[in-house]
């Protein structure tokens, strides 16, 4: 991070032809990217959804989402095939879409055609275990995917990438996600849990029961929030109770800030493993923005400890990036303003307070 950036960017803002602060939130986002950058005519180029896909032990049978596991599989054939939400909204926005499979159970999907996305096929296992018989993955799974992670913020710098979004698919984790924020904010379960993809009244109580079951078990539960640079535990939170894609999420936060790429968070998902990667390295918090707060509960508790103010409030609750998607064109007209606005001077406009003669 580059606050002199910021600070030159800050004072740039102020001789452009615009009354001081009156594009408002985009002159904080423009001054942000300028300290992400390290310079004040900032970019957002090429930027790239990551989304990783994997499945969760914990769906087998404990009645936490409306939907079979095997939506999971079928959801990514459906990404390839070009026909999701998130196709339409990288389509609409211009940005390049990579999927990664991190540990779908399904067989590897046949060739595809016609989606305009890359595919990387590199499940670390089918799917993680049942997180109330042990823990979510191994400590050497869930190193490969925090390396997969790092390999697809490697791919994006290497691509001329300066933005990368976060995007997961996974059917389950808005289950993984409440238990980490629960294990990271301290806050209780009931409070964190919210309906997913749609549980009814006794569903969302049977998902509370299964959040705090797991949090008992791994020794997680605790009435305070983890310190906010507790690396150890909050790598012990994402082995015991997290998923595959949320641990690559991590790697992907974390090797995008190290190489100096702004890093879009969507939803309460992604935001849990953003709040996780922030915990293991808190420098990571310069290269967030926050693109939306989802309608599920838990989000705003992450958001709080991340100290984000979502740029949108749309009541999403979907997934897979979309909310990231729709906040680039923000991030992206923030920064065109800050690069190719005249100043006062260049475009001969008096500035307030200036004597005319007559
Ligand atoms: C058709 C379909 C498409 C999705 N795209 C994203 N999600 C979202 O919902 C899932 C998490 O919710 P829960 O914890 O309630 O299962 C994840 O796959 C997430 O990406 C979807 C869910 C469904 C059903
Ligand atoms: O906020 C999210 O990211 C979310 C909420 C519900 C289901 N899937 C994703």
């Amino acid at each position: 991070m580059s606050e002199s950036a910021r600070a030159r960017a800050r004072a740039h803002q102020d001789q452009l032809t615009k009354p001081p602060g009156s594009l408002g939130r985009l002159e904080a986002i423009a001054a942000q990217l300028a300290a992400i950058q390290g310079r004040v005519a900032v970019e957002v180029h090429a930027p790239r959804l990551c989304l990783f896909a994997a499945d969760h032990g914990v769906t087998r049978s404990r009645g936490v989402s409306p939907y079979p596991r095997t939506v999971t599989g079928q959801m990514v054939a459906n990404i390839l095939a070009g026909g999701a939400a998130v196709n339409a909204l990288s389509r609409a926005v211009q940005v390049e879409l990579e999927l990664i499979d991190a540990g779908v159970d399904a067989d590897a999907p046949a060739a595809f055609e016609g989606a305009a996305l890359s595919y990387v096929h590199a499940p670390i296992a089918r799917g993680t275990r049942d997180f109330l018989d042990a823990p979510a993955m191994t400590a050497s799974e869930r190193a490969a995917a925090l390396e997969l992670g790092e390999a697809a913020a490697a791919r994006a710098a290497q691509a001329g990438s300066t933005l990368v979004a976060l995007g997961e698919l996974g059917i389950g984790n808005t289950t993984s996600a409440a238990a980490i924020t629960a294990a990271l904010t301290g806050r209780p379960p009931r409070e964190v849990v919210g309906p997913g993809t749609g549980l009814d009244a006794e569903g969302l109580a049977r998902k509370v029961a299964v959040v705090e079951a797991a949090l008992a078990r791994h020794e997680l539960a605790r009435d305070a929030p983890l310190a906010s640079d507790d690396a150890d535990a909050a790598v012990r939170v994402l082995e015991r109770v997290g998923g595959l894609e949320l641990a690559a999420l991590v790697g992907l936060c974390l090797g995008a800030a190290r190489r100096g790429l702004a890093v879009v968070v969507d939803g309460f998902i992604t935001a849990a493993a953003a709040a996780v990667a922030a915990t293991i390295e808190p420098a990571l918090l310069g290269y967030l923005f926050a693109a939306h707060r989802s309608a599920e509960p838990g989000h705003r508790a992450l958001l709080e400890r991340l100290g984000l103010r979502p740029l949108l409030e749309l009541d999403m609750r979907l997934g897979e990036g979309t909310g990231a998607l729709v906040a680039i064109p923000l991030i992206r007209a923030a920064a065109a303003a800050q690069r190719e606005m005249a100043t006062f001077a260049e475009a001969a406009v008096d500035d307030r307070g200036a004597v005319h003669d007559g």
